[in-house]
């Protein structure tokens, strides 16, 4: 490809060079750069990209792009753009010929509840034997591939490479999650959705979005990208806020919900341990449907997943069949152990929002004590304080035992975050124990539960391993669990 046809539609000067230069491929990261590549240069959170460059150079590149006036001596050509992250869309958007023009792109955004929901979708089109790819927080699946990622939404470079490859498989539909930070970073710019889907809004990522009107505002950003429907949750607070926003956007707004009148919306409901029964009414008719998966916040995301289906077209007795074959979700209410007088489950709930409403689904089928192992995944400063805080307070009032772990610490000193969850937890009146390492922290627990108890243990959820420091730690909860259940057997049989 030549430089000139990357550039299509960018405004750009050249400071060096020029655009008749045949590249190879594009680059982000100066360690990555072949012969012939494109570097471009980002201003990041930790260090500026800028200062890659010569190393860029060194490794083969032969385009520059910055967003910044800088001398460069070497013989390459040197393109200064306004925004870099911006523009590295737009790039990857022209390299691999505007892929998401070609697919019926759905982009889920909200707080909670994405991951559910492209699940419940994803059903659907399996059941009608639709091959739909999947870009999401337990990875992106293309055909029979499913691959680890290590965002929610990938930087726009990956996005439009894994698009393209659906549609080098003649895969005709992608659902994808897109987070806030995605739209605040610009990783999903000039994507064109069919669909916009919003879940719910509540605290979270705070570190990036200052306040919860710039976080609001970042995921409304993704209703001005779409051209069919806007999907919105109108029993939420900010959905309806949402919906007043996009008013005037060409397209068509279908609602849903439980409580407001929705387009879709769901009545008699049944909540079972393991399953949730209701009726679905919708623009052409309603169904009774019994989903796998229990509580209020699944008859949301299957309601959500419906709502998709319901703008695609497909026809409601397939959607019915789609939403009821879905088993489980990994690391979403997973129940991983419950013979031998143990019942432990896994559950990713890493907000306030979402801890509360994990233990609210749980709680009605507990005959004993619901025992919950918890760790907090913020960080350091006056947001990361705040979300400890509430999220201890939710274990204190939801929880019959709280015990405060680690999660993925990250750079923080794990102590620090379990002594200030100890401290919330006491202040508001919890039975709690705070245990740094999380293993041993699971073991307690086991060890405590009698026949009647739960073991609920947040945070990890689909996640295989423990962010402390800059190192990933391998930890596999479900291997964990029956580990230490199969050392207590063990124990018992030698006495
Ligand atoms: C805060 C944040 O979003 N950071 C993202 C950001 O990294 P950064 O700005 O810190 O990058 P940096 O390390 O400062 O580097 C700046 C530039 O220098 C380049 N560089 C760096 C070193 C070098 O030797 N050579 C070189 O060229 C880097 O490639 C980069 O282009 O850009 C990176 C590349 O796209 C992302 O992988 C990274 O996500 C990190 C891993 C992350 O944890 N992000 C989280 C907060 C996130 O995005 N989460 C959302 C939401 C999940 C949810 O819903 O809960 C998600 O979508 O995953
Ligand atoms: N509709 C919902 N409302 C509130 N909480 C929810 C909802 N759906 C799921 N949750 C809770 O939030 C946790 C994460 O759910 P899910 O993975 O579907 O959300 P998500 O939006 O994809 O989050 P992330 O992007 O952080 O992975 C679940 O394990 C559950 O405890």
């Amino acid at each position: 490809m030549v430089l000139k046809q990357l550039l299509n539609g960018i405004d750009y000067t050249i400071l060096k060079g020029n655009k008749e230069t045949v590249i190879n491929k594009i680059e982000f990261n100066s360690n990555s750069i072949e012969d012939n590549d494109v570097f471009v240069a980002i201003q990041g959170f930790k260090v500026d990209g800028h200062n890659w460059i010569e190393n860029a150079i060194l490794n083969g590149a032969s385009t520059i792009i910055v967003e910044k006036q800088i001398e460069i001596k070497e013989d390459v050509t040197v393109i200064k753009v306004n925004h870099t992250r911006m523009t590295l869309a737009q790039l990857a958007s022209n390299y691999y010929d505007n892929p998401t023009h070609k697919i019926h792109l759905v982009g889920l955004t909200g707080t909670n509840g994405k991951t559910s929901t492209t699940y419940f979708l994803k059903a659907i089109y399996d059941y009608i034997n639709k091959p739909i790819g999947v870009i999401g927080t337990i990875g992106n699946i293309v055909g029979e591939e499913s691959r680890e990622s290590k965002n929610t939404t990938p930087e726009s470079l990956q996005v439009n490479g894994v698009i393209q490859e659906m549609i080098n498989q003649h895969i005709n539909h992608c659902v994808m999650e897109v987070s806030s930070h995605a739209l605040a970073l610009h990783r999903v710019e000039g994507c064109d959705f069919n669909i916009g889907l919003f879940t719910n809004l509540s605290e979270d990522h705070l570190e990036l979005h200052k306040n919860m009107e710039e976080y609001f505002n970042a995921k409304a950003k993704l209703f001005e990208m779409t051209t069919d429907y806007n999907i919105i949750n109108c029993d939420d607070v900010y959905g309806q806020k949402l919906i007043k926003k996009i008013k005037n956007s060409s397209a068509k707004l279908i609602t849903y919900g439980l409580e407001k009148d929705a387009d879709i919306k769901a009545t008699n409901i049944i909540c079972g341990e393991g399953y949730t029964h209701y009726t679905v009414m919708t623009p052409k008719g309603k169904t009774n449907i019994t989903i796998q998966l229990p509580g209020i916040i699944n008859v949301y995301n299957s309601l959500a997943a419906i709502a998709c289906a319901y703008c695609s077209g497909i026809s409601l007795q397939y959607i019915k069949a789609g939403i009821q074959s879905l088993e489980k979700i990994k690391g979403r209410f997973e129940v991983i152990h419950k013979e031998d007088d143990y019942k432990v489950i896994i559950d990713f709930a890493h907000t306030e929002d979402g801890l509360k409403k994990a233990l609210e689904t749980i709680r009605p089928f507990v005959k004993g004590r619901l025992i919950l192992v918890f760790g907090v995944y913020a960080p350091e400063g006056e947001e990361g304080n705040q979300k400890r805080r509430l999220m201890s307070k939710v274990a204190a009032e939801n929880a019959d035992i709280a015990i405060a772990t680690s999660d993925n610490p990250k750079e923080l000193d794990p102590m620090f975050i379990i002594n200030q969850m100890a401290h919330y937890l006491q202040e508001f009146g919890a039975q709690y124990k705070s245990i740094l390492d999380r293993k041993e922290a699971i073991e307690y627990a086991i060890n405590m539960c009698t026949k009647e108890d739960v073991v609920l243990l947040t945070g990890k959820g689909h996640e295989s391993y423990q962010i402390i420091g800059n190192k990933e730690i391998p930890f596999d909860e479900k291997e964990i669990v029956k580990e230490i259940i199969d050392k207590i057997k063990n124990k018992k049989k030698q006495y």
